[in-house]
């Protein structure tokens, strides 16, 4: 028997765009259910964000450690007790606590898998094959997230390869571990397993970190390699065959052995399985939408987080659910809606300033366009780099501190567009700089805001310094 039951807005998939989104509706006075197949806190508190941090803080405080004199370190790694650490993260794989804060945001769950049955309608199975109609008097927002990529190489499926999921979540580390892929999954978790004692091989069909800046990259790739990690750049993967031993994998650089194989080839939107064909859309297809994420061509569907495709980053999703989440109250109570560029019910930040902290060893944080991509828009600029090893701050930080920092000036406009740290601990000193861009700070005023002595943050005094004080030039 099928349950029926009628509400002002129903979500698709508990990660944390979703959670978003429902708080914001259930705040702006909607009734709201959210539907969930798996676990409430999705990919990002489960396989994602959280369990890949946990497996690599420690041996990043571990070299920081050892790279200071009059810091007796004794040992090494404690992997067993970094796995325990990152477990109690997980929260041991319960969503217990997670369902207890829907209950009290005033957000119901319908635990099944939701799909789109008809017009402001999802129809939600559960395990048991029991279903529940869902009528939205006002909106559906799907925020189902994204599933990993397995690229089509000759016996690559046979061989059962770890996606991400089995990586974040393992609970033994393997002697050796080959990664296809260079992006940002394969780069952490070949800094992780390698902290770990693991071998580990990287397979690259272009160059590492393709998205920032390349000496970025570089900085990050010349660090694995002096750990001992291999990495195949410009390589194909040609065919994959699972042994006794483990994997054997021929790439057109030569084979490589390993007792197991990640792959990390990007991720792509989850809408296979979403009904889509029942409101006339692809299956499978990236869910376009416009700044309020509402999708083209409909009145009453939105999609929010890594299915829209804007930006896979849990705070980019959670920014683009603090947006949808309140216009769709504001439209369903006919509030006004303010759409402008950076109003109240847009995520127009998509466009211009979006960070990322890659959590490598060194770090890399980047915010906005890399030189490269401006140049493609046209833009005039003036690119502005600096070696973040001559702040007091940095060599106060750590003796041995390397690292690089990159200003992007918009030189019609006279505003920082862009920004890319690379070094220890530089996580930190991105969100100033995404400040700056969304504020479009006119850099002789930023030459008011004072870095502390002696941070690394005067890195942004020094990056200002390079570039010359516009009123005196
Ligand atoms: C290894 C790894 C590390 C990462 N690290 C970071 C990081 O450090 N920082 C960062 O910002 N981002 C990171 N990301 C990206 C981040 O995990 C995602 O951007 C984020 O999880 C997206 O949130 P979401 O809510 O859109 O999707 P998800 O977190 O994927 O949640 C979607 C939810 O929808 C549910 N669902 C899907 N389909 C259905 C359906 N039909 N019915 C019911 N429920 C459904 C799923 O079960 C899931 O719970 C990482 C990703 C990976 C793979
Ligand atoms: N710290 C963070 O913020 C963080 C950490 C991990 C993941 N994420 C997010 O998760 C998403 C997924 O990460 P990812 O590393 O899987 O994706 P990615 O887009 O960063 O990298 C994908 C890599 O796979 C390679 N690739 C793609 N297709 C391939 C093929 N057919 N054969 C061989 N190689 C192929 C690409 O060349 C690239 O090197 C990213 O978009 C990222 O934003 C974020």
């Amino acid at each position: 028997m099928t349950k029926e039951r009628e509400v002002d807005l129903v979500v698709i998939g508990a990660g944390p765009v979703g959670e978003n989104v429902a708080d914001r509706a259930v705040k702006g006075g909607l009734e709201t259910v959210i539907v969930e197949r798996e676990l409430v806190g999705g990919e990002c508190s489960y396989w994602a964000c959280m369990p890949s941090k946990a497996l690599l803080r420690p041996a990043q405080v571990l070299s920081a450690a050892r790279a200071m004199p009059g810091v007796a370190v004794a040992g090494e790694l404690d992997v067993a007790a970094v796995l325990r650490r990152r477990d109690s993260f997980t929260s041991n794989w319960s969503d217990d606590g997670q369902v207890s804060w829907l209950e009290s945001a005033g957000i119901d769950l319908v635990r099944g898998h939701g799909r789109l049955s008809g017009e402001r309608e999802v129809t939600a199975t559960a395990d048991d094959g029991s279903t529940t109609l869902l009528r939205a008097r006002h909106a559906v927002a799907v925020a189902t997230g994204s599933v990993p990529n397995l690229p089509d190489i000759p016996g690559l499926r046979e061989a059962n390869p770890w996606s991400s999921r089995e990586a974040t979540s393992a609970k033994s580390v393997p002697e050796s571990l080959a990664i296809i892929g260079g992006g940002v999954v394969a780069l952490e978790m070949a800094t992780a397993f390698a902290s770990f004692g693991s071998a580990v091989t990287v397979i690259v069909r272009g160059t590492v970190l393709g998205g920032v800046e390349s000496f970025a990259g570089e900085r990050v790739a010349e660090s694995l390699r002096s750990r001992g990690v291999a990495i195949l750049t410009d390589t194909e993967t040609l065919s994959v065959e699972r042994n006794d031993a483990g994997v054997r994998i021929e790439t057109s650089a030569g084979t490589v052995t390993a007792s197991e194989l990640l792959v990390a080839a990007g991720r792509s939107p989850a809408t296979a399985d979403l009904g889509l064909e029942q409101v006339g859309l692809d299956p499978g297809v990236r869910l376009e939408t416009d700044d309020t994420l509402r999708v083209a061509g409909s009145e009453w569907l939105y999609a929010v987080g890594d299915v829209n495709g804007r930006a896979l980053l849990t705070h980019q999703g959670k920014y683009q659910a603090r947006a949808a989440g309140d216009v769709i109250a504001a439209r369903a109570k006919g509030r006004p809606v303010d759409d402008a560029p950076w109003g109240a019910h847009v995520a127009t930040a998509d466009h211009a300033a979006v960070p990322q902290v890659v959590f490598t060893d060194p770090e890399v944080a980047a915010v906005g366009l890399t030189a490269d991509a401006a140049r493609a828009q046209g833009k005039t600029i003036r690119v502005v780099d600096y070696d973040l090893g001559w702040v007091a701050g940095a060599s106060l930080s750590r003796d041995d501190y390397q690292g690089a920092a990159r200003m992007i000036v918009d030189e019609d406009r006279g505003v920082m567009i862009g920004a890319t740290f690379v070094g220890p601990d530089v996580a930190e000193l991105v969100h100033a700089a995404t400040t700056a861009i969304v504020g479009q700070v006119p850099i002789d005023r930023l030459w008011h805001a004072v870095p502390p002595y002696p941070t690394v943050s005067e890195i942004w005094l020094r990056l200002l310094e390079e570039y010359g004080r516009p009123s005196s030039a």
